[in-house]
This record gives structure tokens, sequence and C-alpha cells, in this order.
């Protein structure tokens, strides 16, 4: 199956994916190969937005538990973001793949600002709009931000591409009894506190019906495979009637 069954995705990348083997940062070779694996979808025909996170070079919980004020750790957050978003649109540039970074908060140097119509004009033009820096708002992830653009810009799904192939009944990292779920609702990832995804992010995406599916980035094809409606990862959805 060669055919896109979605015309408008939204892919949430987690920047520790972009770390590569390591534990710290951008990994070159590694980005080139998400970019490679973004261009395989693009070339689908669809209009692509992507949000990246920031857990490769800061996050705001860690920060703050070292004392840190929690904002002001969330906003260099949020600008690990920024730095994500620009290599990623460095690395999908060389492929030639046009792409626009528009960022949540203003750094016109480096970056277009949010403004959700542009957003639109541009995938209408199909260039990867890349968002950065969240929401522009401290005490949310990457995620909630995800979850937000893709209902702002009605995307019919989210993929979230991470390390793991998908939702388990508890973190697969570390414990190797955790069973891989296919397909499960919203509810039951809130009231089983599943952290695959964190609890904002999943009540935005049941309040506004929209198809979440999780999966590992690091299976070639992954992302192309799902953006077809092939069987990738587990689904996070309405509860089957
Ligand atoms: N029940 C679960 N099923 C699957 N993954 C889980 C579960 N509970 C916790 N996780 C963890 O959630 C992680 C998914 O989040 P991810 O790494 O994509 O983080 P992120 O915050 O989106 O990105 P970043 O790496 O930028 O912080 C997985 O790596 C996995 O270890
Ligand atoms: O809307 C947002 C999005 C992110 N942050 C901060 O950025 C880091 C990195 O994002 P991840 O989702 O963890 O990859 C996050 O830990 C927050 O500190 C934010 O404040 N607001």
């Amino acid at each position: 199956m060669n055919q896109a069954k979605y015309q408008r995705v939204l892919l949430k990348l987690s920047g520790e994916a972009l770390m590569g083997d390591g534990n710290y940062g951008i990994h070159p070779e590694t980005l080139g190969y998400v970019a490679r694996e973004v261009k395989s979808a693009v070339d689908l025909g669809v209009e692509m937005a992507v949000v990246v996170g920031g857990g490769n070079i800061f996050r705001g919980m860690a920060g703050s538990s070292q004392g840190m004020d929690r904002a002001s750790a969330d906003y260099l957050g949020m600008l690990a973001t920024v730095m994500n978003s620009l290599a990623l649109q460095e690395a999908l540039e060389k492929i030639d793949i046009p792409t626009r970074v528009l960022s949540a908060i203003s750094m016109h140097q480096v970056a277009e600002p949010y403004i959700r119509r542009r957003a639109v004009r541009h995938l209408e033009k199909k260039r990867v709009v890349i968002f950065a820096a969240g929401t522009g708002n401290p005490y949310f992830t990457t995620d909630t931000a995800a979850v937000l653009r893709a209902a702002e810009i009605h995307a019919e799904v989210l993929l979230k591409a991470t390390k793991v192939d998908g939702v388990y009944d508890m973190d697969p990292v570390g414990n190797t009894t955790a069973k891989f779920i296919q397909d499960i609702d919203y509810m039951t990832v809130l009231e089983k506190r599943l952290h695959v995804m964190d609890s904002t992010a999943i009540s935005l995406a049941m309040d506004n019906h929209l198809l979440l599916v999780v999966f590992n980035l690091r299976e070639s094809g992954n992302i192309r495979n799902a953006i077809c409606g092939q069987a990738v990862g587990t689904k996070i959805c309405e509860p089957r009637k």
C-alpha cells in the first residue's frame, strides 16, 4: 500500500530521538536519517507539519529539580526545541525539502513568528512547517504543543515518533515484562497513567477527537507506513463501540 490515507499530518519527533546512541545533543547521522524518513513520507504528497521536542538538550523539570525557577527552566527547554527545529530545517533543506520554521516565541532573525493562517498557507504550498518553541508557555510540553497545533491546522492525525515501539502497559524502558498495546482509548491511557504522553496532551486530543499514532522512529519506513494507514505502533483513539 503506497497511497497516503491522510492528507495533512502532524509529526511529533522526540528530541531524544535525535541523539542517536549518545546521551546529549544532536547526532548528525541520526538527523540525516530523520530527514530522509520525513522525505519519504512527504514524497507521498501529504502536507506535513512537525513539532520537535527538546529532551536531548534541556527539560524544564530537570532544571527546576536542581533549584531553578520552573518557568525559567521551561523557557530554556523551549529554546532547546528551537535549536532542534533549526537543525531539522537545515537537514531537510539539504535534501531539497522546502521548509519554514514558525516559532511560538518571537525571534525574527531565525524563524517566522507563529501565525496559524500562515502555517496553513505554507502547508498548502507543500512546505514542511516546523513549529518551534512549543506552545510558547511554560508548564507545557511539546506533546501538548503538537496536539494543539494539530488541532489548529486541522491535521487528521498526530504521529508521535519516539524511541519505543508504541504504548505498553508500563514504561518499556527498564521493564522487560511490559506488554505492547496495539489500540487503546484516551481515557484508558489517562486512567492507567501510561506516561507515553503527558495527560494534558492526551486530554486535549480526546476533547478534539484527534487520532494519535505512537511508533518507533528508529524503524525505517514507519512514518511513511503510518501515513499509508498500515498497522504501525499503537493507535490512541475513541473507544470502540
Ligand atoms: N506506558 C508506556 N508506554 C510507552 N512508553 C512509555 C510508557 N510510559 C512511559 N513511556 C516513555 O515515554 C517515552 C516517550 O516519550 P518521548 O521520549 O517521545 O518524550 P518526549 O517528551 O515526547 O520527547 P523528548 O525526548 O524531547 O523529551 C518513551 O521513551 C518511554 O520510555
Ligand atoms: O509548550 C511548551 C513546550 C515545551 N516546554 C519546555 O521545553 C522542554 C522540552 O520539551 P519536551 O516536550 O520535554 O521535549 C520541556 O521539558 C519544557 O521545559 C514548555 O515549557 N512549554
